[in-house]
């Protein structure tokens, strides 16, 4: 799928499907806690998978349990229609 630079409108419209998802520094974010370490890079394990099928790629910031998101497409220089495709496979992980 080709990467198209949203507006700031559709980034509204796309995030109020994504609840749990904000924008913080001009990139989609998302904060999760897991009861273990090896729960939290299992996580980022499977997230990796299916990023990397999509070839679109997150960044990840992990202390023991916790697990910060941050999607972005550094093509386009903003959030794009591949950052709301992965927050929602990432939800559905
Ligand atoms: C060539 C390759 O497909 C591109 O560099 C992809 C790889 N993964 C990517 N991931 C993210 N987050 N943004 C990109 O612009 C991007 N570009």
């Amino acid at each position: 799928m080709p990467k198209a630079k949203l507006t700031d409108k559709e980034i509204t419209t796309a995030i109020a499907k994504l609840p749990e998802w904000k924008v913080v520094g001009g990139k989609l974010n998302r904060a999760f806690k897991f009861d273990s370490f090896v729960d939290a890079f299992t996580f980022m394990t499977k997230v990796a998978f299916a990023a990397d099928k999509m070839e679109h790629h997150p960044e990840f910031f992990n202390v023991y349990n916790r697990v910060v998101i941050n999607l972005a497409t550094h093509d386009v220089d903003g959030i794009s229609n591949l950052d709301i495709e992965l927050a929602e496979k990432i939800n559905a992980i």
